[in-house]
């Protein structure tokens, strides 16, 4: 089933699951360095202290890369490194990190996609109210213009932020991320705030940049338990909480009004303004997907009245998460028909299983993986078919690396990593996805 053309091959990462050294060369501390080093967050009281290792051994990466024959490498750019305050004076060190690593991507034929924000805030923002304070869109587009002068060109694919809803689902409501809040009356605060700096960075890259720029979100399509009126409503709920909470203001201008019923008092009134902001057009839409979600009512449950039940005979990967490719072609059909056919890039797919050590000569037989990629792939063929925009694929991830508040316990690498010495060991399913990649797809 070979796909179409130029479609694009690629993996992913983020800085703070795989650099290391985040104090390093002037860099400033992030709210993840802050997270990882409060007790009891992290599981095992992991940090990205080392991660990977990767700010020092990015050659031998992208040499990983070059054997993976992938066309693409989206990574991600640690805000703190550039400008360690947030805002005001660069950090020369830090832009020429990545610079290198840029010069060096090219020089391998491999494209960057670089994401200006995944999750790791500079702590010096933080201390000034961070997302909750408007001024935060300010200091994002500063950041974001500084990026775009020093490497537009080289770069010619830039995302915005990544998943600004589990920013404000994971860092604000259920309190499991950074930087730990746990308030309902901030939630919106600070979703509206990570738009508004989406808009305002879009803004800037239309000013100096010759390239495309987008959004990275993580949408999950969800389908009620039962035809009970109540998991219908439950489902709708979850929809608009989680897929149509920042879909809609950036492709349509305003938000969901089951959206702002399910907040109550707890959503201010934002200027109307904003919404022509946070709509300014963009190039591509990134798309995260891992997973559904069955939806049951469950009035119980804060702020969100869902419950997500086992379903019986799934596959589920160590993050708990159903195996459900089906759930990838009606999201790609949902975006397609709601909002106007964009052009999509899967940002991220991939999948955490136990799997099995490193073989004597090498190997880690991860099957599982190769399974869930080849499922979810030939997925991707049908949409493509049906109409969908789809323009490339960036499995989830290149390197095992720091799963946030699982700490190193999750592994999602087409590349295992021996965290003792920080050996790289090709897995079966990086070597099956050299295969599709050389195939553009042929052999699925
Ligand atoms: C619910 O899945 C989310 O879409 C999601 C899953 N993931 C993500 N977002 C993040 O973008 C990555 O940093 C994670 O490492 C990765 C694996 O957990």
């Amino acid at each position: 089933m070979a796909f179409p053309d130029g479609f694009l091959w690629g993996a992913a990462t983020a800085a703070y699951q795989i650099e290391g050294s985040p104090l390093a060369d002037g860099a400033g501390a992030s709210i993840w360095h802050r997270f990882c080093h409060t007790p009891g967050l992290v599981h095992g009281g992991d940090t990205g202290d080392v991660a990977c290792d990767h700010y020092r051994r990015w050659p031998e990466d992208i040499a990983l890369m070059r054997r993976l024959g992938l066309q693409s490498y989206r990574f991600s750019i640690a805000w703190g490194r550039v400008l360690p305050q947030g805002t005001g004076t660069a950090n020369s060190a830090g832009l020429d990190f990545y610079e290198r690593l840029v010069d060096q991507l090219l020089e391998a034929g491999i494209a960057p996609n670089a994401t200006l924000y995944h999750w790791d805030l500079p702590a010096a923002l933080d201390d000034r109210g961070g997302w909750l304070n408007r001024d935060s869109a300010d200091w994002f587009a500063e950041y974001a213009d500084l990026v775009f002068r020093r490497l537009d060109g080289r770069v010619k694919m830039w995302t915005t932020l990544n998943e600004p809803w589990v920013v404000m689902d994971g860092g604000y409501l259920s309190g499991a991320l950074a930087p730990g809040h746990r308030n309902l009356f901030e939630a919106p605060i600070v979703a509206h705030n990570l738009l508004r700096a989406h808009g305002k960075a879009v803004q800037a890259y239309r000013a100096s940049g010759a390239h495309r720029i987008g959004l990275v979100v993580n949408l999950e399509p969800k389908y009620p338990a039962s035809d009970a009126p109540q998991d219908r409503v439950a489902t709708r709920r979850a929809h608009a909480y989680m897929n149509r909470h920042f879909m809609d203001p950036v492709f349509r201008g305003r938000y969901d009004a089951v959206l702002v019923r399910m907040f109550g008092a707890a959503w201010p009134a934002f200027p109307a303004s904003d919404l022509d902001l946070i709509r300014t057009p963009i190039d591509f839409l990134g798309i995260n997907y891992y997973t559904r979600n069955v939806v049951r009512d469950d009035a119980g449950r804060f702020p969100l009245p869902v419950e997500r039940p086992v379903q019986r005979g799934a596959t589920y990967t160590e993050t708990g998460w159903e195996v459900f490719p089906q759930g990838l072609l009606d999201t790609l059909n949902w975006v397609r028909t709601r909002y106007g056919n964009p052009p999509v890039y899967i940002t991220e797919n991939g999948a955490a299983f136990d799997d099995p050590p490193v073989a004597q000569g090498g190997a880690v037989h991860d099957a599982l993986r190769t399974d869930y990629l080849r499922q979810h792939l030939r997925v991707l063929h049908r949409a493509i078919a049906e109409g969908c925009d789809l323009r490339g694929y960036y499995a989830w991830s290149l390197l095992d690396n720091l799963e946030w508040a699982h700490g190193y316990s999750k592994r999602f690498g087409l590349v295992h990593v021996d965290y003792r010495n920080q050996r790289r060991t090709l897995k079966d399913s990086g070597a099956w996805y050299a295969r599709v990649i050389a195939s553009n797809g042929q052999c699925l």
